[in-house]
């Protein structure tokens, strides 16, 4: 079997087009959606993802700023930058791109953006309403999973869903998102024991490990849909996920390609975010 490959790159278009019409309805009635994305230090995989995120924004009319500092930036002066940017009326997300430099706490920074235009869904209260089962801004990456599976009428209710992967960012949204959309969920780290014999039992693998070609076809139930999450260079420096593809394509029943899966979800999901975001303050 031949696993039908999820177009990631092609659900992102389509999405990115119905927000196109969206914005151009607010801005009619009075509000351009602005988003502020922060970027500290210059690793160059951070200001490439940045700089998608700027070009993906301004394509479908949102206001968009970034803001780069230099990699000896202090805290202070980033909290007070997030500060200024809680209370400009022009701006509905707020965005600082991760990892920040070592003598930055990411708790800190995170706990200072409003939550309200925490569109990324890093903030406590925002992952806190969303553990409950409650509207918030839901991380991007596992909300680009979510609705890339809508799309591809694929439903979560009642299926078995292994995440491999435990972060804030990913593994555990990922865990409860499909856990609100009535799937039996189980999630796999480090510590994990026999980990194949777990996600053999899965009908979705989500994989957020990070190590290029962890999921072998070894891993993979017959028929199973495959989400490869992982962002990773391979040694010949082309960028690869945590699913060996060529192996798992003949064992799944549907995987995600890298690029062009799920990466391309995420900036779409920031976009829809900043987009909701500015819906709630125009009512407001
Ligand atoms: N496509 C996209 O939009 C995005 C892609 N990424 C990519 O996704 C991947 C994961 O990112 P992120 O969650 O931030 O990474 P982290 O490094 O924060 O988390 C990795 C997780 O994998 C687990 N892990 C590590 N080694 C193993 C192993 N041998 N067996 C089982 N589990 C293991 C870790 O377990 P433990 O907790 O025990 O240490 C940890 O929970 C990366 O490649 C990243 O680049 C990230 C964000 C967005
Ligand atoms: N505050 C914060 N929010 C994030 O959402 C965040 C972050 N920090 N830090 C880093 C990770 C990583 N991440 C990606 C986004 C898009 C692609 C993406 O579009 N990838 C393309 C390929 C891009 C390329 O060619 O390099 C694809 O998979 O097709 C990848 C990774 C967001 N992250």
């Amino acid at each position: 079997m031949t696993a039908a490959i999820i177009d990631g790159k092609a659900i992102a278009k389509d999405i990115r087009a119905e927000l196109k019409e969206e914005i151009e309805a607010l801005k009619a009635a009075g509000t351009t959606p602005g988003l502020a994305v922060v970027i500290v230090g210059d690793d160059q995989a951070s200001h490439t993802y940045v700089n998608s995120k700027e070009k993906s924004s301004k394509e479908i009319g949102i206001h968009s700023e970034v803001h780069r500092y230099p990699a000896d930036f202090s805290e202070e002066a980033l909290l007070q930058k997030v500060d200024e940017l809680n209370n400009d009326d022009r701006i509905h997300g707020i965005l600082v791109q991760l990892p920040l430099p070592k003598h930055i706490s990411e708790d800190k920074v995170i706990d200072a953006i409003a939550p309200e235009k925490d569109v990324d869904g890093f903030h406590p209260v925002n992952v806190g309403k969303m553990a409950i089962g409650k509207d918030s801004f839901y991380s991007c990456t596992p909300y680009g999973i979510i609705k890339m599976l809508e799309k591809e009428n694929i439903s979560l209710e009642g299926k078995h869903v292994v995440v491999i992967g435990r972060s804030n960012i990913v593994g555990k949204p990922a865990a409860l998102l499909s856990l609100m959309n009535n799937a039996t969920v189980t999630i796999t780290h480090s510590q994990t024991k026999d980990l194949p014999s777990i996600t053999r039992q899965a009908d979705v693998i989500i994989a957020a490990v990070g190590i290029a070609n962890y999921v072998t076809a070894d891993h993979i139930k017959p028929g199973a849909v495959v989400i490869d999450v992982g962002i990773n260079r391979n040694e010949d420096g082309k960028l690869c996920g945590d699913v060996d593809f060529e192996s798992a394509k003949e064992k799944a029943g549907a995987i995600t390609p890298v690029p062009g899966g799920v990466g391309p979800m995420t900036i779409t999901m920031l976009l829809y975010n900043t987009v909701k975001s500015a819906k709630a303050f125009a009512a407001k």
